[in-house]
C-alpha cells in the first residue's frame, strides 16, 4: 500500500528532492490515518470510562444530600391509607400518588437522562456530551442491547402478540414459510447458475438454453415470494401497530390520564407524538427486524450446509472451510460490537426533537389568531427554526456517527470476509482428492470444477450478504432500543398515573411545608397523597382540612374546611391564581389531595364549565350533547326538540337554521364567537342538569342580561351552582360565599340580600383562622 501511495503522491517525479524518500512519506501518511482513525474508534470507550468515573463520585456526594432532605420529609406526619366506599367510576388517589422531589431523585436518577436533557433545554448544542442539571443518584440510564432493552421488548412483544392463536401468529407463520421458501429458491438459483456456467465451458449449447428456459419459470414464483415478504412485513408491521395503539388508547383514556400526563406528571412530553409516530416506527422497526435476521439465518445454515456438500462432493474436508467463517465472522462481529456508538440513545434523542418541533407546529396553528394580532410571526419563526434546528444537530450527529462505523462495517464486510471467501472457496479445489494431476488436466475434471467454484461462490456471495445483514442488524436492534425505550415508557407512566403515581421534574421540598398543611414525603422524597375520598351519603360535597397544592408540590391554600349540600349556592372569589380554578381541579377529582378528607357525590353529579369552552369534533347536536355521543342521547329519550330548548335557554336557538339543521358540521371552535361558544356550553348543562354546576368564569364573555336568564334559568331546573366569578352581578343568585384572600386564608360567609361581596371582613383572612379551622 504505501508503495501505491507514494506513485500517487509524485507521479511523475517531480519533487523528488522536495519531498524526500516517498516510501517513507507515504508510510507515515497511513500511520497517522491509522492513528487518527483508531484514536477515533477509541474515543467513545475512552469518555464512556472517565464518565461514569466521575459520575460515580458525584453519586458520592449527592447521597448524602439526599438523606439529608429525605430526613426533614419523614418528620411531617404518618402515612394513612385512603378508605373504600367511593362510588362507581371516581377515581380514587390513593395512599400511593406520589410526586417526585427533584432535588432527591431526578429523573435521570430514574434512569431517564434523555428526558431530563430535553425538558431542561431542548436546544441543546450537544446533547450527548450537555451534563444534566441535577446530580445522578443511581447508575445512568443506556438506551442500548442490554437486559432492560430486552425485558421491555419482551413485555411490548407479549402485546403485540397476545396468544399463541392470534392473527400476528398466523402472519409470522405464514411470513416465516414464505422466507424459508426465498432461501431455498436461492440455493437452487445458485446451483442453477453453477451448472449454466458447466454447459458454457462444454459448448453444450442444448442444455445451457434448457437452463436458461428453467431459471425464467424460477423467476416467476421467486419474484412473488420476494413481493409477498415485504408485503407480509408491512401487514405485520400493522397488525403490530394496532394492537400497541389499542392498548394506549385504552390506557391513555383510563382515569383522565390525557390530562394528568401532561399536567401533573413530568416524565414524558408530547403523548401524541409518542402514540402516532413512535408506535408506528417501533412496529415497523420489530416487523422488518424479524425478516432482516430470520431470513439471513435460514441463509447461513442452510447456505452452510449446501456448501459443506459441495466440498464433500470435490472430495475435500467439509470442516475447515465453514469454521474458518465461523471464527472470521465472531471476531468481526465482537469488533464492531465495541466501537458502535450509542444508536438506541441518539435515535430517542432525535425522537424526542422531532416531538417537540411538532409541539411547536400545532400550538401555531392553535393560536394562529391570536399570534396574528399580536404579530408574533418573528417569535414563533425563530421557536421553529430553534427547534428545527436541534433536530438538524442531532440527525447530523447519528450521519457523521454512522460515516464512521460504516467505513469500518464496510472494510470488514467487503474487503476482509471477500478474502476469507476466496479461501473457503478455493480450499475444496487446492486440497479436494478430485484433483489430482491426471483428474485436474482432464475436460471433465475442469468443467465440474468450474461447475463447483461458481455454484460455491453464488452460495458464499448470498451466505456473505446474509451474514452482513445479520452484522447490520445490529445497528437496528440499537435504533430499535431507542423505540423501545420510548413506547415503553409511555406505557409505564400512562400505567402510573391511572394508578396514582406521579413523578415531575419539579423542585418539592421539605421548605414548602406549612404548619396548617402536613405533608408527608416517602423515602425517597416524594410527595405523598394521604388525602382520602368518600362517597357522599346525602347527596352534599363536603372537605375536611384538605389543601389545595399544585403539581408543582406549592400550597396554595392550607387547609379548607367546608360543606355545600344541594341548594346552597356557592359564589367563589378571590384574586388571580388563588386557588380557585384548583378547587374545582380537587372537587373533579383531577389534583391528588394530600390530606384532609373529601366526601363528594358521584362524578356524574357534578359538570364543570371551564372559563374556555371546549367545542368538540362533530355536527351541531353533538355540540349540544357532549360528551354524550348520539346513541346515549337517544337512550336516554331526548329528541332534538328537547335540544332545540337548551339552545333556546341560552338565546342560540338562531343558529339551527343559520348553519343549516342539526346535521351541520362545521370547525365549531373557529366560527362562533367567543359569548356564542360560552353559551353552548352552558347550554350543555340544560342537557345534563346535574346536581351540581361547576362553573368557573364560563360567562365572562356573555352578555350580563343573559348571563342573568341562564342562572335563574339552571337554578329553576334543581341545579346547585358553585360559580367562580368576580362579577357583582351574580352574587343575588348565590346563598354563600368563599373568599379566598390570595395568600392561603380563607372565609365561609351565608349572603343576604343586602350583603356585598367586597363586604366579607378582612380579619377572616388572617392565617390563624384557618389553623383553627384545621384543628376544628
Ligand atoms: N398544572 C399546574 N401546575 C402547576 N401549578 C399550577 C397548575 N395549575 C395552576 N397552578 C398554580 O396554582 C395556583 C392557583 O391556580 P388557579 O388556576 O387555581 O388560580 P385561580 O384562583 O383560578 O386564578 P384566576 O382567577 O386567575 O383564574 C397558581 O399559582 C397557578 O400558577
Amino acid at each position: 500500500m504505501p508503495s501505491v501511495i507514494s506513485k500517487y503522491l509524485n507521479p511523475h517525479g517531480v519533487h523528488e528532492r522536495l519531498i524526500g524518500n516517498r516510501e517513507y512519506l507515504s508510510k507515515a501518511l497511513i500511520a497517522s490515518s491509522l492513528i487518527l482513525y483508531g484514536g477515533k474508534l477509541s474515543y467513545p470507550i475512552l469518555m464512556k470510562v472517565c464518565y461514569q468515573k466521575s459520575s460515580s463520585e458525584r453519586t458520592a456526594n449527592d447521597e448524602a444530600v439526599t438523606s439529608t432532605a429525605v430526613l426533614r420529609g419523614e418528620q411531617n406526619g404518618a402515612y394513612q391509607k385512603p378508605k373504600d366506599g367511593l362510588c362507581n367510576g371516581d377515581s380514587v388517589p390513593s395512599g400511593e400518588n406520589k410526586l417526585i422531589d427533584n432535588n432527591n431523585k431526578t429523573s435521570v436518577a430514574n434512569g431517564n437522562l434523555l428526558d431530563a436533557k430535553l425538558t431542561t433545554d431542548p436546544f441543546d448544542g450537544d446533547a450527548l456530551s450537555e451534563k444534566p442539571k441535577q446530580t445522578p443518584k443511581k447508575k445512568l440510564m443506556s438506551v442500548g442491547f442490554d437486559k432492560d432493552f430486552i425485558i421491555r421488548l419482551y413485555k411490548l412483544l407479549r402485546l403485540m402478540i397476545p396468544s399463541v392463536v392470534c392473527k400476528e401468529t398466523g402472519l409470522l407463520f405464514i411470513h416465516t414459510c414464505a422466507l424459508t421458501v426465498r432461501t431455498f429458491l436461492s440455493i437452487f438459483v445458485a446451483s442453477m447458475e453453477g451448472q449454466m456456467v458447466k454447459f458454457i465451458v462444454r459448448k453444450d449449447v442444448k442444455n445451457f438454453a434448457y437452463m436458461i428456459l428453467k431459471w425464467l419459470a424460477v423467476a416467476v414464483p421467486a419474484t412473488f415470494i420476494n413481493s409477498l415478504i415485504r408485503y407480509l412485513e408491512c401487514k405485520l408491521a400493522l397488525a403490530f401497530r394496532s394492537r400497541l395503539v389499542n392498548h394506549a388508547y385504552k390506557l391513555y383514556f383510563k382515569e383522565e390520564t390525557y390530562y394528568r400526563v401532561s399536567n401533573i406528571d413530568g416524565r414524558i412530553e408530547n403523548a401524541d407524538h409518542r402514540l402516532t409516530e413512535d408506535i408506528s416506527a417501533f412496529a415497523s422497526s420489530v416487523a422488518h427486524l424479524y425478516s432482516h435476521i430470520t431470513k439471513p439465518l435460514f441463509d447461513c445454515a442452510l447456505i452452510g450446509f449446501a456448501l459443506a456438500r459441495s466440498s464433500k462432493k470435490m472430495g475435500a474436508a467439509a470442516i475447515p472451510g465453514p469454521l474458518l467463517a465461523l471464527v472470521m465472522i465472531s471476531m468481526t462481529g465482537q469488533i464492531l460490537r465495541i466501537v458502535s456508538p450509542k444508536f438506541g440513545m441518539m435515535v430517542a434523542i432525535e425522537a424526542e426533537r422531532k416531538a417537540y418541533l411538532r409541539h411547536i407546529h400545532t400550538r401555531v396553528i392553535t393560536n394562529a389568531e391570536e399570534i396574528a394580532f399580536y404579530r408574533g410571526h418573528e417569535v414563533e419563526q425563530s421557536h421553529l427554526e430553534n427547534s428545527y434546528n436541534a433536530l438538524v444537530r442531532q440527525k447530523n450527529r447519528i450521519l457523521l456517527q454512522k460515516l464512521w462505523y460504516v467505513v469500518l462495517e464496510q472494510f470488514l464486510m467487503k474487503y476482509v470476509w471477500s478474502g476469507t471467501g476466496m479461501v473457503i472457496v478455493s480450499l475444496p479445489l487446492l486440497t479436494g482428492v478430485k484433483n489430482s494431476a491426471a483428474s485436474a488436466n482432464s475436460e471433465l475434471g475442469i468443467s465440474e470444477r468450474t461447475e463447483y467454484f461458481a455454484t460455491a461462490r453464488n452460495l458464499l456471495i448470498n451466505g456473505g450478504d446474509a451474514v452482513e445483514r445479520l452484522m447490520s442488524s445490529y445497528k437496528e436492534i440499537v435504533e430499535l432500543a431507542g423505540y423501545t425505550y420510548r413506547v415503553s415508557l409511555m406505557y409505564d407512566v400512562f400505567d402510573d398515573v391511572s394508578k396514582g403515581k406521579y413523578e415531575r421534574n419539579s423542585i418539592v421540598s421539605a421548605t414548602k411545608q406549612h404548619p396548617a398543611c402536613p405533608l408527608r414525603f416517602s423515602e425517597n422524597g416524594q410527595l405523598v397523597a394521604m388525602g382520602v375520598i368518600e362517597n357522599s351519603t346525602d347527596g352534599s360535597i363536603s372537605l375536611k382540612n384538605v389543601p389545595v397544592v399544585t403539581p408543582n408540590g406549592d400550597v396554595v391554600v392550607p387547609s379548607l374546611t367546608l360543606t355545600i349540600s344541594p341548594g346552597n349556592h356557592l359564589l367563589i372569589t378571590g384574586p388571580n391564581g388563588c386557588g380557585k380554578s384548583s378547587l374545582f381541579r380537587i372537587l373533579s377529582g383531577l389534583w391528588p389531595i394530600y390530606y384532609g378528607t373529601l366526601v363528594k357525590p358521584p362524578k356524574c353529579s357534578m359538570f364543570y364549565i371551564p372559563q374556555r369552552p371546549y367545542m368538540s369534533l362533530g355536527n351541531l347536536r353533538e355540540q349540544v350533547i357532549y360528551p354524550d355521543t348520539i346513541s346515549k342521547m337517544r337512550k336516554k329519550g331526548l329528541t332534538d326538540e328537547d335540544l332545540e330548548r337548551c339552545l333556546e335557554r341560552v338565546r342560540l336557538s338562531y343558529l339551527i337554521t343559520r348553519e343549516g339543521g342539526w346535521d351541520a358540521t362545521a370547525d365549531w371552535k373557529d366560527i362562533l364567537s367567543g359569548g356564542e361558544k360560552q353559551r353552548m356550553a352552558i347550554a350543555r348543562l340544560f342537557y345534563h342538569k346535574p346536581a351540581f354546576a361547576l362553573l368557573d368564569e364560563c360567562t365572562s364573555a356573555v352578555s350580563i342580561d343573559v348571563e342573568s336568564d341562564m342562572y335563574q334559568a339552571a337554578k329553576d331546573e334543581g341545579i346547585t351552582l358553585l360559580t367562580i366569578s368576580h362579577r357583582p352581578s351574580l352574587w343575588k343568585f348565590h346563598t354563600q360565599i368563599l373568599k379566598f384572600d390570595g395568600e392561603g386564608g380563607w372565609a365561609l360567609k351565608f349572603l343576604t340580600e343586602n350583603y356585598a361581596v367586597d363586604e366579607v371582613n378582612e380579619d377572616d383572612f388572617k392565617l390563624e383562622n384557618c389553623e383553627t379551622k384545621t384543628e376544628n
